[in-house]
C-alpha cells in the first residue's frame, strides 16, 4: 500500500505565491487551499484545464523535479499570444487596482473571466476578457489575460469615492456590450459594493427571471459548468453561474501561459446615467498619521532591525517618509521599539504596499509575517542576507547612512543625534 506523504515545507512554499520557491511546487488545480485554509480535492478535475481550454495532466511530476534544481528563470514558461480580431461576446472584470497596480487578488478575478471565456469557447468562438478600469494606466492587464480594455478614468475619478458615478458608467459599459459575466472583487468598500449595486439595478432592470437571477458571492471557485460560494466555515452553495459574481482571494489561478492584447475598446460611456444626483458625496482624503494605522493594515512601513543604531535618524525618517514604524523582534526585545511594533510570526502580519527592512537580516520568523507585502526594499549592509534575497529591492550599504541620505534628498536633513539612550519608554518602566 502506497501511502501519500505531504512535505509541509513545499506546501506552505505552494499555498504563498510569493514564496520565493512557490513555482517549484505550484501543482495543477485538482487540488488546492480554499480562501478559509481548507484542502480541497477535485476528484472529477486530475489535471488543469489551461486558458486554451484543453486540459493537462502532467504525470511526469517534471513541474517540481526541474524547478528543484533549476533556476528561477527557467520556471517561467514562454507564453503563448492569444489574439481575438472581432469578439463575440464579453466577459467583463473590474479589478480593483489598489496604488494603480493589479494586485494578486485582480489577476485571480482575471483568471476566473478566462476560465469562464473559455467555458464558452474562448477565443475560437470570440469570447473576450475585458477589463473596465476607473485608472488610465494600468500596467501588467497582457499578461493577466486581459483581451480588452475599457478606460473610464475620464468619467470616474479613480481616487474618489463615487459609486453612483461608478455604476453609471458601468451601466453604459453594460449597454454597449452586455457581457455574459461581470466579475468583482468581493471586498467592501471597492468590488463588493459595486458589484452589489451592479447587480440590484440589472435586476431592476430586466424581467422576471433576471430579478430571480441573484449575484454569486463569495465565490472561490468555478468548476463542471457551475461556481462554488463559500456559506460558512465548511459549507459552499453550488449553482449555475451567475450573471454578477463577487470573488473572494484565489478564486482561480492567475494566468501564466497566455499573453492577450488588451486592446483600448473606445465606449460611449456617456450613454450612462451620469447625471443622477449622488447620494454621496465625497469630502476627499483625511490626513492621518501613520502611526495611528494599526500596523496591519498600514500601506508603509519603515522597519528597523539590529542593524540600525541612530534611532532618531530613523524615527526622523519615518516621519520625513510618511510610513508607518515596524520593528525586528530584536529591536522591541533592545528596547528601541515598542512591543506592538514588531512585525513578524509573534508580532504583527503586515500586508503593507511597500515594506521597507532597514538593518532586519530576514530570519524566518520576521519573513513570515511579511509574505502579503506587496514590495519590500531592503537596506543592509550583507548583500547576502535572506531579507535582500527576499527583496524586491536591495540597497547595500549602512542603514543610517541610507536614510540620512534619503531624508537630505527629500530637504528634511536629520537632526544630529542626541546623546544618551535612545530606548523606547516601556521598557524604561518595564526596568522600573
Ligand atoms: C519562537 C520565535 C519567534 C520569533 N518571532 C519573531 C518575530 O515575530 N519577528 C521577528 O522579527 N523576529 C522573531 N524572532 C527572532 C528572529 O529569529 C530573529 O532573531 C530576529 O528577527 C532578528 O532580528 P534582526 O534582523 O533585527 O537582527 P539580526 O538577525 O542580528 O540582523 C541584523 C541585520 O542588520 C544588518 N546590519 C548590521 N549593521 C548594519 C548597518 N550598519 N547597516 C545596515 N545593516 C546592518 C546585518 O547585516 C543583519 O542582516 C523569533 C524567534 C523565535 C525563536
Amino acid at each position: 500500500m502506497s501511502v501519500r506523504r505531504l512535505d509541509p515545507h513545499a506546501e506552505r512554499a505552494r499555498r504563498n505565491r510569493l514564496h520565493p520557491r512557490h513555482l517549484e511546487f505550484a501543482r495543477p488545480a485538482w487540488r488546492w487551499t480554499s480562501a478559509d485554509g481548507v484542502t480541497r480535492i477535485n476528484p472529477h478535475a486530475l489535471g488543469a484545464i489551461g486558458p486554451n481550454g484543453i486540459k493537462r495532466i502532467d504525470r511526469s511530476g517534471a513541474s517540481v523535479e526541474a524547478a528543484a534544481g533549476g533556476t528561477q528563470a527557467s520556471a517561467e514558461p514562454s507564453r503563448r499570444q492569444v489574439t481575438i480580431d472581432t469578439p463575440t461576446a464579453y466577459v467583463a472584470v473590474v479589478p480593483e487596482l489598489p496604488e494603480g497596480r493589479l494586485s494578486d487578488h485582480d489577476r485571480d478575478l482575471l483568471g476566473l473571466a478566462r476560465q469562464l471565456a473559455e467555458a464558452r469557447g474562448g477565443a475560437e468562438t470570440g469570447v473576450a476578457v475585458v477589463a473596465v478600469t476607473f485608472q488610465a494606466e494600468v500596467a501588467g492587464l497582457e499578461e493577466a489575460g486581459a483581451d480588452r480594455r475599457i478606460d473610464l478614468s475620464s468619467q470616474v475619478d479613480a481616487d474618489s469615492y463615487a459609486p453612483e458615478a461608478r455604476l453609471a458608467a458601468l451601466a453604459a459599459v453594460e449597454t454597449a456590450l452586455a457581457p455574459a459575466h461581470w466579475i468583482f472583487a468581493d471586498d467592501f468598500p471597492g468590488g463588493g459594493d459595486l458589484g452589489r449595486r451592479l447587480a440590484a439595478r440589472l435586476a431592476l432592470a430586466g424581467d422576471a427571471a433576471a430579478r430571480a437571477a441573484r449575484a454569486a458571492t463569495r465565490v472561490w471557485q468555478f468548476a463542471d459548468g457551475q461556481t462554488l460560494s463559500r456559506a460558512g466555515d465548511r459549507q459552499d452553495i453550488q449553482r449555475d453561474v451567475a450573471r454578477v459574481l463577487l470573488a473572494l482571494p484565489e478564486c482561480a489561478e492567475p494566468v501564466s501561459d497566455t499573453r492577450h492584447a488588451a486592446t483600448l475598446l473606445d465606449l460611449d460611456a456617456s450613454a450612462g446615467d451620469a447625471s443622477a444626483a449622488p447620494g454621496v458625496i465625497d469630502r476627499g482624503r483625511v490626513a492621518v498619521d501613520p502611526q495611528q494605522i494599526p500596523l496591519a493594515q498600514a500601506p508603509f512601513i519603515l522597519s528597523a532591525g539590529r542593524g540600525v543604531s541612530d534611532w532618531e535618524g530613523y524615527h526622523h525618517a519615518a516621519k520625513v517618509l510618511g510610513a508607518s514604524e515596524g520593528a525586528s523582534r530584536v529591536a522591541v526585545d533592545d528596547g528601541y521599539m515598542p512591543r506592538a511594533r514588531q512585525v513578524g510570526a509573534t508580532g504583527t502580519f503586515v500586508s503593507a504596499s511597500c515594506y521597507v527592512a532597514v538593518g532586519i537580516s530576514g530570519a524566518v520568523q520576521h519573513l513570515q509575517g511579511i509574505t502579503k507585502c506587496q514590495r519590500v526594499v531592503a537596506i543592509n549592509s550583507d548583500p547576502s542576507c535572506d531579507m535582500v534575497k527576499r527583496a524586491d529591492f536591495a540597497i547595500i550599504g549602512d542603514g543610517d547612512a541610507v536614510l540620512a541620505a534619503v531624508c537630505s534628498q527629500l530637504g528634511q536633513p536629520q537632526p544630529q543625534p542626541e546623546s544618551g539612550d535612545s530606548r523606547h519608554e516601556e521598557v524604561r518602566h518595564d526596568a522600573a
